[in-house]
């Protein structure tokens, strides 16, 4: 655990939590040696001088002053480990994030790290805030005061020793039941806030298609599985408390029967005295012992959260080549590429070029594997088998920077950020001047959508462009994709779901977009199809045809089908009204 918590702080900040770890260990020697004094003074009271009772009172107060001095300072050192361990590990687990592949984010991980972020670090800083220190007087006191008993009467001390092991089990074993619940509880709570967070974004459909029954016991049915798994969580910690408190209990039993049937056999009053003296002690010995399996819960809870940050920057970025290789032109090229995620294999021996300047249609049905041939393209992943490779150079060799130059993506779910209209576009290129941004935005059918804007460029789009409908928020991304410039186009053509008017010119910003760039693009529009130098029908993650429109209607295979129930559809569509 220190060991963990010194990875958070990085080698320059290590030696913080050192030199915490020096001062909480002298506050709780101190401490024990301060309650150690109880003994003489209670002797004094019963059986000694006043100027002898002075004297140890007087101990005893310098002792507590030092132990107040040594413990604030180990105080204020736990908060500059605390608050260091805030803003590095938060700055760590940012930066990793930005090196790992775009396909880690799905909505699982994503809401992981959310909470990480913030419940997790937080959790974690308690660590050396507030338990460290907890953990260890919890264990050294009790320590420090059986070695006084120790001087004192050999038996009572080696009594209470032999309840250390039995604590030191029931600490291990509060640590290893609870590490089960606290993983199910993690996944529970995860899947419950993306449920939740689902259940509000999808409220416009829902009530459209009165459905909000169904998504509300989704939502109730995540809410429950949470909360059974905290109920395990707390059975679980439940036992591990009962024997500690049991077995404090049995320890304060036994070393008041033994200083009772010590006490019985003696007649010196000095040495009667003494022995009642350790009474106090010992009941400040079992009570620090009982807080054992307590503290265990809590530094339990802590490990959790610094194993769930760990999962995230244990995860490897994409390799990176230690020379960067510039691609000779844009044609992009699979080579018997096959792709699994975790372990469903979803694309098999894929081969195809897209030669520079030239556009190849991917076609297909849902879920052959057409948007993972754009995301390997794009090297949201690397595949498992076969090579990608842009202007002759394998993407592995490419590095990120010349990948990013030579590639524009334009998907779907193309993600604008809160900020204005200018600065999203800026995303693409930093010193775009406003001709420029005037310039595109006439390309993807923008300028109108300006104009009507309050503030124009400088108008808010809102988190994730909320502020703008759906057909805008693809010409913002086509705009991005014009300032851009890159000679390779990948593209998600989205526009079933706009309006007649917003689809058209979508469309057209496209076709002028594509022109003499290469281009892969899922297909949805005929003309895209039709006019494609090379068609790929990807059916169960194959290449199940390939060629152009002629050639594959002629083939009259499973493309042809395709394209019959495509026309279908569209001719339906513009009859419909
Ligand atoms: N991140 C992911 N993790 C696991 N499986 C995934 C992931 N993304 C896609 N899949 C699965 O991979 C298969 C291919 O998905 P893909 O999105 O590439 O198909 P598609 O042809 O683009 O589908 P559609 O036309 O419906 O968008 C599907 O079975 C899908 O469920």
């Amino acid at each position: 655990m220190i060991r963990r918590l010194s990875r958070y702080l990085g080698p320059e900040q290590a030696h913080l939590l050192r030199r915490q770890l020096r001062w909480i260990i002298a506050a709780t020697l101190l401490q024990g040696i301060t309650l150690a004094f109880t003994i003489p003074i209670v002797r004094a009271l019963l059986t000694g001088t006043h100027a002898e009772l002075v004297w140890w009172i007087g101990g005893f107060a310098l002792s507590a002053v030092v132990t107040w001095l040594v413990d604030y300072r180990a105080t204020v050192k736990g908060f500059d480990v605390g608050s260091t361990i805030l803003d590095r590990l938060r700055h760590r687990l940012g930066d990793h994030v930005a090196t790992l592949p775009l396909g880690w984010f799905t909505p699982e991980h994503t809401s992981t790290l959310g909470l990480t972020l913030s419940k997790g670090v937080m959790d974690i800083l308690a660590l050396p805030v507030r338990q460290l220190a907890a953990l260890l007087r919890s264990i050294l006191v009790p320590l420090v005061l059986i070695v006084t008993l120790i001087v004192v009467d050999w038996r009572i001390g080696l009594v209470a020793l032999a309840a250390v092991p039995a604590v030191l089990v029931v600490f291990w074993w509060a640590g290893r039941l609870g590490r089960r619940a606290d993983a199910a509880v993690n996944e529970t709570t995860a899947a419950a806030s993306d449920r939740m967070v689902e259940f509000a974004q999808s409220q416009p459909v829902l009530r459209t298609f009165g459905r909000q029954g169904t998504a509300a016991e989704q939502f109730d049915r995540s809410l429950q599985e949470q909360a059974r798994a905290e109920r395990r969580q707390l059975w679980l910690v439940l036992p591990p408390l009962i024997v500690n408190g049991f077995i404090a209990r049995l320890v304060l039993l036994a070393l008041l029967s033994l200083v009772i049937a010590l006490a019985a056999g003696i007649t010196d009053p000095v040495a009667l005295a003494t022995l009642l003296a350790t009474l106090p002690v010992i009941n400040l010995i079992v009570t620090p012992l009982g807080d054992v399996a307590a503290n265990a819960t809590v530094i339990r809870i802590c490990a959790a959260q610094m194993d769930a940050a760990d999962a995230v920057l244990d995860t490897r970025p994409l390799p990176e080549p230690v020379t960067p290789t510039a691609p000779a032109d844009a044609t992009l090229a699979f080579d018997h590429v096959s792709f699994a995620y975790d372990d469903t294999p979803v694309l098999h021996d894929i081969t195809f070029t897209v030669a520079q300047g030239t556009t190849t249609a991917i076609v297909g049905p849902s879920g052959g594997g057409k948007s993972t041939i754009i995301r390997l393209a794009a090297r949201f992943f690397d595949p498992q088998h076969g090579q990608i490779r842009l202007g002759g150079v394998p993407l592995t060799g490419l590095g990120a920077e010349y990948l990013h130059r030579a590639i524009s993506p334009v998907f779907q779910d193309s993600y604008l950020f809160s900020g204005t209209l200018a600065d999203n576009l800026r995303l693409a290129r930093e010193d775009a001047t406003d001709v420029d941004l005037d310039d595109v935005a006439a390309r993807s059918g923008l300028t109108e959508v300006i104009a009507a804007l309050p503030e124009g460029w400088h108008s808010q789009v809102g988190e994730g462009g909320a502020r703008l409908s759906g057909g805008e928020r693809q010409r913002v991304a086509l705009a991005r994709a014009f300032l851009k410039d890159a000679p390779v186009l990948l593209l998600d053509e989205a526009t079933a779901s706009l309006d007649a008017e917003n689809g058209n010119l979508v469309t057209a910003a496209i076709q002028e977009l594509a022109r003499d760039r290469t281009v892969i693009v899922i297909a949805h529009q005929l003309t895209t199809i039709t006019e494609a130098d090379q068609i790929l029908f990807i059916e169960n993650g194959r290449i199940a045809e390939r060629g152009t429109h002629d050639e594959l209607l002629a083939h009259d295979g499973g493309y042809a089908t395709h394209w019959q129930a495509l026309t279908a559809a569209t001719a339906w569509r513009l009859i419909a009204p």
